[in-house]
């Protein structure tokens, strides 16, 4: 139990010293399967194409591992075995295609890994190929995800839901992920205290023994969108032994920078932080639409104040693309050497 629990502690720390003292996640993955045409007008949103059109879930995969991801989410993030039973499906199929979701990204690996092989993309370091390190980890999207009504932006559940709704509704969905082969769960888009302390509890009880991380959504830059302190929620984080990095998914790029300061004033777990576009969600027609006020498209230029604040996994969420990945890893490693994969662009 003590090692175990060790192990966890390191894992990420190990893992972004391996990468070079940061990693990089992937972007945006729902919006960018509408970019290959996808139409996720659904209540499973990208979990559709899990039914639908598994091979552009592995194409997307293989997209952001190509655009330089060291850490790829699976198409779970709304994809529960309640969702997958309004369809008509049975609990075993549910229960499989979430299985499926770790099966396609850890496939994307290994043809990206293959590909590399094959093309020496990677560096030779002493006669051996260096394989940069990927891990897969499996989503999990928050009670408000499943609500399919834009919910995860505002985290008003209502009274009828307690801790135990939560964590009767999440505990299956992550023993079949903690079990499916991926690296680590990553709890996305947590939009409330509540749901924090059921995945929290769940985890210790379940006796899940890959690490998790905890990423909260704000759009205030000061509180979680419910309205609950994201110290408060980051303490949560912080306390559970499993977790490994605590940060913040699907926020504005310019509330990152305050949201990084306040969670690093309650944990020294990793920092990580995949802020959105910046534009606004229409829940009912599933749409993007352009928000008024600060521009975000300068995203990028932020990322080296992210770095100095503290963050140390970085990469994008709905409707950055592959390229928002390239461009965070060309300001992240030294301009004045750009590494192989950029010469390989030119
Ligand atoms: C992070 S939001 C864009 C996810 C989609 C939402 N749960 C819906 O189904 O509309
Ligand atoms: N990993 C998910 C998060 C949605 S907020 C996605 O990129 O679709
Ligand atoms: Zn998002």
């Amino acid at each position: 139990m003590v090692l175990e629990s060790a192990y966890t502690s390191c894992f990420l720390l190990d893992f972004i010293q391996k990468c070079g003292g940061y990693a990089l996640v992937d972007g945006g993955f729902a919006t960018e399967l509408e970019r290959h045409g996808a139409d996720l007008n659904d209540p499973l949103w990208s979990a559709k194409c899990l039914i639908s059109s598994p091979h552009l879930v592995r194409r997307v995969h293989l997209d952001y591992l190509d655009a330089g991801a060291n850490i790829i989410l699976t198409a779970s993030y709304q994809a529960t075995i309640q969702g997958f039973e309004a369809k008509g499906l049975s609990t075993e199929e549910a229960e499989s295609l979430l299985r499926r979701s770790v099966e396609i990204a850890c496939e994307a690996r290994e043809i990206y890994y293959d590909n590399c092989t094959k093309a020496s993309w990677d560096f030779v370091e002493r006669g051996n190929i260096a394989r940069r390190p990927v891990l897969v980890a499996a989503s999990i999207g928050s009670y408000g995800a499943y609500l399919a009504d834009g919910s995860e932006y505002s985290g008003n559940y209502g009274d009828a839901v307690s801790l135990q709704t939560l964590k009767d509704f999440h505990r299956r969905r992550l023993q079949i992920l903690a079990k499916a082969g991926a690296d680590l769960i990553a709890f996305e888009t947590i939009p409330n205290k509540l749901e924090a302390k059921a995945y929290a509890e769940l985890l210790e009880e379940e006796g899940v023994n890959i690490p998790a991380w905890f990423s909260f959504t704000s759009k205030d830059g000061i509180n979680v969108v419910s309205g609950d302190s994201i110290l408060e929620c980051a303490s949560i984080a912080d306390t559970c032994r499993q977790v490994a990095a605590v940060g913040i998914n699907c926020t504005p790029p310019r509330f990152i920078h305050g949201l990084i300061l306040s969670i690093c004033k309650v944990t020294s777990k990793p920092v990580v932080i995949y802020p959105n576009s910046g534009e606004t969600y229409n829940a009912e027609r599933k749409e993007w639409v352009k928000s008024s006020g600060v521009s975000d498209e300068d995203f990028v230029s932020y990322v080296g104040k992210w770095r100095e604040a503290g963050a140390s996994l970085f990469g994008g969420c709905c409707r950055t693309t592959p390229n928002t990945i390239r461009a965070i890893s060309g300001v992240l490693s030294n301009k004045s050497s750009p590494s192989l994969s950029d010469k390989m662009e030119m």
